[in-house]
């Protein structure tokens, strides 16, 4: 299959692109971004065919119906990384918290958050089309806590790539932070800097947009790709476990097959909400999706009004960091599937031109056909926490609560929901030990013995040894020196 382009195609490219062409190189003309020339259609018989599979040979089946340009081989080295999750047999549980609500648990991997699930089979395909090509990659990342950890776990050491991770000073969660910092490997450089994740992000594909910046690495015999879910590389493992999640509530009798079920996302950059969306195109029974969101409600409007508007906005810092986000990369690719390329180029221009953009009223109503939203502030995601874990023993992440407040606005309570916890609670301590205990201004250390203590959890190995592993990577710039410092590290 091959991959075209979101706002149109400029004479400079080609009008399409293989999978490995357009993970190498992720944006497309215009400042878009690549998206499947069309969406394979699964069918009921792929979901009957996969009730009784595992987790690998659920996706193996998937990428196949992509027929993308990578070995078998590698596919299937690619997916042996899920082997070491927690449990191997499940990489992702869904468990049932209270009538007719489901979690799906995506964080039971090496770094504990949703974005090991596709960034660990990610770094073995991406690092092996570079190596089959003989080429070296430098990889960027732009983070608001989660995809960095993930990016630099995946690439550590591996052959052919380096990677450039930029996180904000101050924005993430300390473990998050942590995770990043002590990350000690010759290919990896981390940097802080003063600003705010979309300045990240912004660095991120005016450099990936640069013909100076890439004529500098090419000096270097580097080449330019990203991490982030800008890369449809990202999207496509991100598909699969919403058609997991599902096939588990048939396999649990929790729902016939068939039954249409809602999906609930916390939502920032919308790569998971986008992977959701399409499976549900390919196939998969969906009432709606839900997304939901934290202060900084950008998609809550948008869902609501038609109006993504930035103007005189600015970032608001929440106890769901990882959602700090005002410009979400993927809601590009809906319009793109909903609108067409003309229009999707017109809205994106007039969201970097004015800050601003509007649907029609026609195409609002196409959008809320498939989307609902709410957002949840941090004091009513904690009562969500509190509530949650006191009358169904359940412990959920900050960014999780977000879910359960759109769960109560946004959803018919007799349709079955999942609703997809992103992060373990490991990584938003404080926030969590203040919603159960009231304690105020713990240390991480401190509150990940006090919730272990009260909810009986262990605190996993890989997140206890981070206070004790020395800190190596102690850059932190202003925004305006991302590009120098980067090539002073190549
Ligand atoms: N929430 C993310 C931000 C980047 O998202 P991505 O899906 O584009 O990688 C994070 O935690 O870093």
């Amino acid at each position: 299959m091959n991959f075209i382009q979101t706002r149109g195609c400029d004479k400079n490219t080609p009008l399409s692109v293989t999978f490995s062409q357009a993970i190498l190189s992720p944006i497309a003309s215009f400042g878009g971004l690549y998206v499947p020339e069309n969406l394979p259609d699964l069918g009921r018989e792929f979901l009957n065919k996969h009730v009784n599979s595992s987790y690998k040979d659920l996706a193996f089946d998937l990428l196949n119906r992509f027929e993308i340009d990578i070995d078998s081989y590698v596919i299937k080295e690619a997916l042996d990384l899920y082997d070491k999750f927690d449990n191997s047999e499940n990489p992702v549980p869904v468990v049932k918290v209270k009538e007719n609500l489901y979690i799906s648990e995506l964080y039971h991997g090496p770094t504990r958050a949703f974005k090991d699930m596709a960034l660990q089979p990610f770094g073995v395909v991406l690092s092996s089309i570079a190596q089959k090509k003989g080429e070296h990659y430098l990889i960027l990342a732009a983070t608001s806590g989660d995809t960095g950890p993930a990016a630099l776990e995946t690439f550590k050491n591996r052959s052919n790539v380096q990677v450039a991770c930029l996180y904000p000073d101050g924005g993430t969660s300390d473990v998050q932070r942590l995770q990043m910092v002590t990350e000690d490997a010759k290919n990896l450089k981390v940097i802080g800097i003063n600003g705010v994740f979309d300045d990240a992000q912004n660095a991120l594909k005016r450099l990936l947009a640069s013909e100076e910046f890439k004529k500098a690495l090419k000096e270097k015999n580097i080449l330019l790709s990203a991490a982030n879910s800008v890369n449809f590389g990202r999207i496509i493992f991100q598909i699969i476990y919403h058609i997991h999640s599902y096939l588990e509530l048939v396999r649990q009798k929790a729902i016939t097959m068939g039954e249409k079920v809602y999906l609930n996302v916390p939502s920032g950059n919308f790569g998971n909400a986008l992977g959701a969306y399409y499976a549900w195109k390919m196939g998969l029974p969906v009432e709606k999706i839900i997304i939901s969101s934290n202060e900084n409600n950008v998609l809550t409007k948008l869902i609501k009004t038609g109006k993504y508007d930035l103007r005189d906005l600015h970032v608001v810092s929440t106890t769901s960091p990882a959602m700090d986000i005002l410009k979400s990369s993927n809601i590009e690719r809906v319009l793109y599937d909903m609108f067409g390329y003309k229009r999707t180029r017109e809205l994106m221009q007039n969201l970097e031109e004015k800050n601003f953009y509007e649907l029609t009223s026609d195409e609002l109503a196409q959008l809320q056909e498939s989307f609902d939203a709410d957002f949840c502030t941090g004091d009513e995601g904690k009562v969500y926490i509190k509530k949650t874990f006191q009358k169904n023993g359940y412990l959920m992440d900050p960014h999780t609560a977000t879910c359960m407040k759109s769960y109560e606005t946004c959803s018919d309570p007799k349709i079955k929901t999942i609703a997809y916890s992103t992060a373990e609670w490991t990584k938003f301590s404080p926030v969590i030990a203040n919603a159960l205990t009231g304690e105020v201004d713990a240390q991480d250390i401190k509150a990940l013995a006090s919730i272990s203590n009260e909810a009986k959890l262990e605190i996993p190995s890989m997140i206890k040894e981070l206070f004790s592993k020395e800190i190596v990577q102690k850059t932190v710039i202003e925004k305006e020196d991302i590009e120098k410092e980067i090539l002073k590290f190549l």
